[in-house]
């Protein structure tokens, strides 16, 4: 996007937040790209050869689950190594601003928004820092500490898996109920580093469109144009880590 675009887009965006007494996040893995976290679309889909829906689906579990392992303690490898952006800080700095108001729904499993000092983080595809057990269902959190090829349930002795939510799995209602309510009731929802393809964590842009009149502004912050910039009132195409702080000036 051209610099003087950029700029009036930029100001449009600083009007809304201006205006905007409720305010909610969807974010995806272009926020975490400038940490270092690969993003899906950027591994084409694929995982060491392996479809992503071949590691990230229960079925896949069900199959192989040393392979799911070790894509899961892969990522929790790399997630170890990383730190938040200036796109997660921005949008930190933001919550302080609008303290209860704002809420982030993220897609991510990394917990870098929570790293950055985030406190209302809805995290609608679980994360890669808890387990839980496939026996008693016991959640726990381990931090980012290498876990076993094939970790076991301390209690119980059961098989362990990621606490993530697969592809064919629901979302945990609570978590998932949140962000619909943000969704639903901000004045402005802010898209940020999402392809929007993934369902039902892209409903939340119509239902923040559609549930109050006049619906709320979205401002898509993305590197380039999306699934949901048909719905985006404002475009703020260059990194997150360059655009997001900008707004918090
Ligand atoms: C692929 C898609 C078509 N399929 C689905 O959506 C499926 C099926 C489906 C359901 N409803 C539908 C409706 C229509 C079509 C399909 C469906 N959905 C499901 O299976 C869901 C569950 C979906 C959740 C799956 N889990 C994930 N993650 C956890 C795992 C893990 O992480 O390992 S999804 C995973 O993929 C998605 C990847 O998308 P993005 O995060 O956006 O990343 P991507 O790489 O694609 O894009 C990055 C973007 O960033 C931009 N970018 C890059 N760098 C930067 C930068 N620096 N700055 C700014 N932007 C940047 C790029 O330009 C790009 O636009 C995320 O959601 C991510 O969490 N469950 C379910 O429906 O269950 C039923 C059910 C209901 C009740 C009871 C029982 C069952
Ligand atoms: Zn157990």
């Amino acid at each position: 996007m051209a610099d003087d675009e950029l700029e009036i887009a930029l100001t449009h965006a600083a009007e809304a937040l201006r205006h905007a007494s409720k305010v909610a996040v969807l974010t995806g893995a272009g926020v975490s790209a400038e940490s270092g976290v690969p993003t899906f679309r950027a591994s084409d889909g694929l995982w060491e050869g392996h479809r992503i829906e071949d590691v990230a689906t229960p079925s896949g579990f069900e199959r192989d689950p040393g392979l799911v392992w070790k894509f899961y303690n892969a990522r929790r490898a790399n997630v170890k190594t990383v730190s938040p952006n200036a796109g997660h800080l921005a949008l930190a700095a933001m919550e302080r601003h609008w303290g209860e108001n704002f809420s982030i729904a993220t897609q991510n499993v990394d917990g870098l928004h929570q790293a950055a000092g985030s406190q209302r983080v809805f995290e609608i595809h679980g994360s890669l820092r808890r387990t839980r057990c496939t026996a008693c269902g016991e959640i726990q959190d381990r931090g980012v500490e290498p876990l076993a090829d094939m970790p076991e349930c301390g209690p119980c002795g059961g098989r362990l898996r990621p606490d993530i939510v697969w592809f064919h799995e629901a979302l945990p209602d609570d978590v998932w109920w949140n962000a619909q309510q943000a969704a639903g009731e901000c004045d402005v929802l802010l898209v940020v580093g999402t392809s929007a393809v993934v369902y039902p964590a892209a409903s939340l842009i119509p239902i923040a469109k559609r549930s109050k009149s006049p619906g709320a502004t979205v401002i898509e912050c993305n590197l380039t144009r999306t699934e949901a910039s048909t719905m985006a009132d404002i475009g703020l195409y260059g990194p997150s880590g360059v655009t997001l702080p900008k707004l918090c000036e």
